[in-house]
């Protein structure tokens, strides 16, 4: 015997482009998004019955996302993402819950001769900002936010050592190493009630992302990292400190490997230790640490 125990179903990969322009200024703002929209609900019948009277097409879907982009704002992405996931349950009373994500690329105003050009803009890197809603019928919006695919490296200012040494241990301790990892980080916001509860607190998401990336560069760049561990639990404390309305902070740090190029072998050339200068960047195999901290019950808002 067997039973239907988990279903969803949406469309996913939808692309999306919005232009805002200001006509007082003449200038142009540019948003660009790849959507993911998943339903639940009493769908049951359509897997195991044929019965597709309960199916919202995922084309319809698709339809639904760029309609509600042109009459809302599509920015900041943490209130689109609760508008469409509300939408879903609120139209079709079968669709229990909706799950929205949306990753926001990069477009950064270009600046031609020390101005910022009103309709051009470069790509900056892969960098994304990604918001994920869940809207629950009669459960209020789950939102996370999050930066993904954000690179990084500091040439000295890390060390790891003090670690077990075992029968299986071959990595020597540094006290000065480079450090690179390509930072993925979400926080998860208090519980909003309502879609009203998200449109008054709009002001929130812009900042608290911009609190986000500022901690994330500035304690990576200052900190005596002594492992990739207490580095980005800092990070998230800090995030968490920064946000009274985050509840918690993820972190999840690859560790690129930079590993030296013994050179002694040619005429005595010095290249480890002090006098490294020429390394290897590893593809792989590379560390990865993890983390969420969060806000202990007490100090929740
Ligand atoms: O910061 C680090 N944490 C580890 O857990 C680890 N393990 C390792 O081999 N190198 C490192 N670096």
């Amino acid at each position: 015997m067997s039973e239907l125990s988990a279903a969803r179903y949406g469309k996913d990969n939808i692309r999306l482009y919005k232009v805002h322009r200001d006509e007082a200024t003449k200038t142009h703002t540019v948003t660009e998004m790849t959507v993911c929209v998943l339903l639940e609900g009493d769908i049951q019948s359509s897997y195991t019955k044929a019965d597709n009277s309960v199916v919202v097409a995922t084309d319809s879907m698709k339809n639904t996302v760029y309609l509600l982009a042109k009459q809302n704002p599509v920015t900041p992405p943490e209130l689109f993402g609760s508008i469409l996931a509300s939408h879903f349950p609120e139209k079709y009373p079968h669709i229990h819950a909706a799950h929205v994500k949306i990753i926001t690329h990069r477009w950064t105003r270009m600046t031609i001769d020390g101005k910022p050009h009103p309709h051009s803009f470069l790509r900056d890197g892969a960098e994304t900002r990604n918001t994920e809603v869940v809207c629950k019928r009669g459960a209020g919006i789950i939102v996370r936010s999050g930066i993904q695919g954000l690179l990084v490296l500091k040439s000295t200012g890390s060390a790891f050592h003090g670690f077990v040494r075992d029968e299986y241990t071959s990595l020597g301790e540094t006290w000065d190493r480079i450090l690179s990892t390509e930072v993925d980080t979400n926080w998860g916001w208090r519980l909003f009630k309502t879609l009203n509860d998200v449109k008054s607190n709009i002001s929130l998401f812009d900042k608290a992302w911009e609190s986000a990336r500022n901690i994330t560069l500035k304690t990576f760049a200052n900190d005596n990292s002594a492992s990739v561990q207490a580095t980005m639990y800092k990070m998230a404390n800090e995030i968490l400190a920064a946000v009274p309305e985050v509840n918690n902070v993820d972190y999840s740090l690859p560790n690129r490997h930079y590993f030296e190029i013994d050179m002694e072998w040619h005429k005595g050339l010095k290249n480890t230790g002090k006098d490294a200068e020429v390394y290897v960047p590893q593809s792989g195999p590379s560390g990865l640490i993890k983390c969420t901290v969060s806000r202990t019950k007490a100090s929740k808002l």
